[in-house]
């Protein structure tokens, strides 16, 4: 059916203007033919199955979507033990399933945050429970008083030596755990995070293991409270999850239930800290926070497939003397939004990879006492963390207004992708104190870049992602040698230029630090320029691990060059758009500027072909994608017209409450006009 300009057979014909080998392209984002394959396998596995539908998710009440997401997670795991499937397909069906739920948080956060700071011993006694689900575990840091300031949480353990055990309590209202995913409702058990306390002294900040429900009849034990904080942003979306309150009122635990791999209290209240430095506290946010940027891509990814087979779909105006009209995606400000976004994905992708690489190599490294690398992967987590997520959020919005008013229907899948995705921003650290810590709650990546160019000053050679500051002499002064368009397909020229804004960036900040009273109330003062010095230097690793990617062999016929052209895309239009501070920090000229706009207008035309097919490479479902609009066949405008039907409100003609507060209005009216 193809009424009223919606085409289906349109993608078919996008589809046939491919300049490359999809099936290349879907290899170079899975990373190998193998990821593809296991990924295309769960995807289908959990599309095909009743039990996992989720088309009309908006439309069920809060206690119902709790319900159907316990459901799910319980098919989900009966699957995984019954097809026994391995880590990476369970992991994959979990994703495919895509409802947020306590199990996010139980093998996202409960289980790695064992792993890493529990003592060999601790791992073996809760981990093969947690592996078999015999018991349920979230992550209880954040109190309704602080979240971002980890330092300053006040629940308290407070080791008693006559009977071997901490007191768990909370003191104040505001030392409630609020927000943990999957207290509120689901977990038995907590890594809770508490002021360890013993012979009277407070040492800061421990993980302790903490029972809170019954294992028999699921209640929370004594003295502890227990429930789930309220509905949240939009309809569906993350109020599948239970997140939660939990209050302490003198809750005893066995002292071997405190987290001892980095440090451990003995029998007489000892407290003895391991030669393991403290930052490995904070260890499981650094892991969840790599994971969070590759889930960036996912998110974005989906956004962007939606609103690139839509806009290919959709067609308005420029239709004369009955001619047809032509497809939105024609349009090159549709283009010159949407392709940046396209190549994001594929930006965002390909560092993700590169983050899991760095994040298992440090953890090797650990594992060996070498704790060298340990700034590294928390200023490239934190960082990326930040830049990726707050980019994919205001992305996912963008393409919400790409799709035009259809694309305010939750049938389109953006709103509650929107609304899902949007606390990234903010939960695994606010994105604004991930790139600021000043003083008390220090602005972490910019202060990692200050450092490094105070030790440059001194002659110690920086490394890893800050390596390019070591070549401050160049970057200080060089000017671009960009004289046309095209010079700006050459990775040596973008990257030369995006090295010394941001080492031009960084250093300014520090001059300007050095001339104020101390130290704390420069970086105070500064904090605004550092966050752009930081996002700058965020923006080089991305743009910096996309080239670095382009020198792999990537098979395929077509598959580099398309990738080249995403590579340009996704770091002139940076360039574009942050032009104030290259052209402020003297790395181009406006001409250099404006060459580099005209050649995105060139790229953009050489996408557009491809476009739909960019899109497929993702490989994803119907089911995942979960939108009438991105459906792989193009056939829009039925399924649309369709799935209102399905809406409760059209279960009845006559809308309930019309005998009482419509009829009694509109007779009153027909009254009045009577007067
Ligand atoms: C398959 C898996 C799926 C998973 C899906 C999960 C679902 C997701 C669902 C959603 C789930 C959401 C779940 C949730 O939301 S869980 C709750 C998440 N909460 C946060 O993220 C809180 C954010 N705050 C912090 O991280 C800290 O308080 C900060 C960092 C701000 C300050 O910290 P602090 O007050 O201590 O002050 P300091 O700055 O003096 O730092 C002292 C030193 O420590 C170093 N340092 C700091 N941090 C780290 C680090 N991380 N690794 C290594 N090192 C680190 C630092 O460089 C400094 O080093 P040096 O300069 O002294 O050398
Ligand atoms: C959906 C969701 C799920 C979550 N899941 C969990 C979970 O499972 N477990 C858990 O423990 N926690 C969880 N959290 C809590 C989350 O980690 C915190 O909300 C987050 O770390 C931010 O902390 P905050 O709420 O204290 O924000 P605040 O720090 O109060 O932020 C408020 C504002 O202050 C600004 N700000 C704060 N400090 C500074 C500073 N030093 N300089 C400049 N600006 C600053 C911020 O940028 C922000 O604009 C979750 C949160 C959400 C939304």
């Amino acid at each position: 059916m193809a009424d009223g300009g919606g085409e289906p057979d349109q993608l078919a014909g996008e589809r046939a203007t491919a300049q490359f080998d999809v099936d290349g392209m879907k290899v170079a984002w899975a990373g190998s033919r193998h990821a593809v394959e296991v990924a295309d396998r769960m995807a289908r596995l959990v599309a095909s199955d009743p039990v996992f539908r989720k088309d009309t998710r908006t439309m069920l009440s809060r206690k119902e979507l709790f319900k159907d997401t316990l459901k799910k997670a319980a098919h989900a795991w009966k699957r995984i033990v019954e097809l026994r499937l391995t880590e990476e397909e369970a992991n994959l069906l979990r994703l495919y399933v895509d409802q947020p739920g306590y199990v996010d948080l139980h093998w996202g956060m409960f289980v790695p945050a064992i792993k890493g700071q529990g003592t060999e011993e601790q791992q073996k006694k809760w981990l093969p429970m947690a592996y078999k689900f015999q018991i349920i575990g979230c992550y209880a840091q954040t109190e309704l008083g602080h979240g971002s300031n980890v330092q300053g949480l006040e629940t308290t353990a407070t080791f008693d030596p006559s009977a071997d055990e901490f007191v768990m309590h909370s003191p104040t209202l505001t030392s409630s755990k609020w927000w943990p995913g999957g207290l509120g409702k689901a977990s038995t058990h907590a890594v809770v995070y508490a002021r360890l306390i013993t012979e009277g002294k407070d040492y800061g900040i421990h993980g302790f293991i903490v029972q809170l429900r019954s294992l028999d009849d699921h209640s929370p034990l004594p003295g502890v409270t227990l429930g789930d904080i309220g509905g949240k942003f939009g309809s569906g979306a993350y109020n599948s999850m239970d997140n939660g309150v939990l209050r302490f009122d003198h809750v005893r635990i066995p002292r071997d239930q405190m987290l001892m791999r980095l440090s451990q209290v003995t029998r007489e209240g000892k407290y003895v800290h391991s030669d393991v430095p403290k930052q490995l506290l904070y260890g499981t946010m650094v892991y969840v926070r790599q994971t969070i940027v590759a889930d960036a891509s996912k998110a974005l990814s989906r956004a962007v497939c939606i609103a690139v087979r839509y806009s290919a779909i959709r067609k308005q105006f420029g239709s004369q003397d009955g001619g047809p009209e032509t497809q939105v995606l024609n349009y090159k400000t549709q283009q010159s939004r949407l392709f940046p976004l396209l190549a994001s994905a594929y930006a965002y992708r390909f560092v993700g990879q590169w983050l899991k690489w760095l994040y298992t190599d440090v953890t090797q490294k650990l594992e060996a006492k070498d704790y060298s690398t340990l700034p590294e992967a928390h200023a490239c987590t934190a960082g990326l963390k930040s830049v990726t997520t707050s980019a994919t959020a205001d992305a996912i919005e963008e393409c919400r207004k790409l799709c035009g008013g259809h694309g305010y229907l939750n049938s389109s899948g953006l709103p509650e992708l929107f609304a899902v995705y949007v606390p990234a921003c903010t939960y695994e650290g606010d994105n604004v104190v991930l790139l600021l810590q000043v003083s008390v709650v220090l602005h972490l990546v910019a202060r990692f870049l200050m450092k490094t160019v105070a030790q440059v000053a001194t002659g110690k050679q920086p490394v890893g992602t800050i390596a390019y500051m070591g070549n401050i002499q160049h970057l200080m002064q060089c000017k671009s040698a960009v004289n046309t368009a095209e010079d700006w397909l050459n990775p040596a020229a973008i990257k030369e230029v995006f090295e010394a804004r941001a080492l031009r960036m960084a250093v300014n900040c520090a001059q300007n630090i050095s001339k104020a009273p101390s130290q704390e109330e420069g970086f105070s003062e500064l904090s605004p320029d550092l966050l752009e010095a930081a996002v700058a230097h965020v923006q080089l690793i991305i743009v910096t691990k996309f080239i670095e990617k382009l020198q792999e062999d990537i098979p395929g016929p077509g598959v580099k060059e398309q990738l080249q052209k995403l590579c340009s895309i996704y770091a002139l239009h940076l360039l574009h758009k942050h032009l104030g501070d290259f052209l402020s920090t003297g790395c181009i000229t406006a001409r250099q500027g404006a060459l580099a706009n005209e050649l995105l207008g060139k790229l953009y035309a050489q996408v557009r072909p491809n476009a739909v097919a960019l899109v497929d490479a993702f490989d994803y479902t119907d089911h995942y994608l979960g939108s009438v609009l991105g459906r792989y066949d193009g056939d829009v405008y039925p399924a649309l017209y369709e799935e209102a039907w399905k809406d409760p409100l059209n279960e009845t003609v006559v809308p309930d409450g019309y005998q009482e507060h419509l009829r009694p209005l509109l007779k009153q009216q027909l009254k009045l006009s009577r007067l």
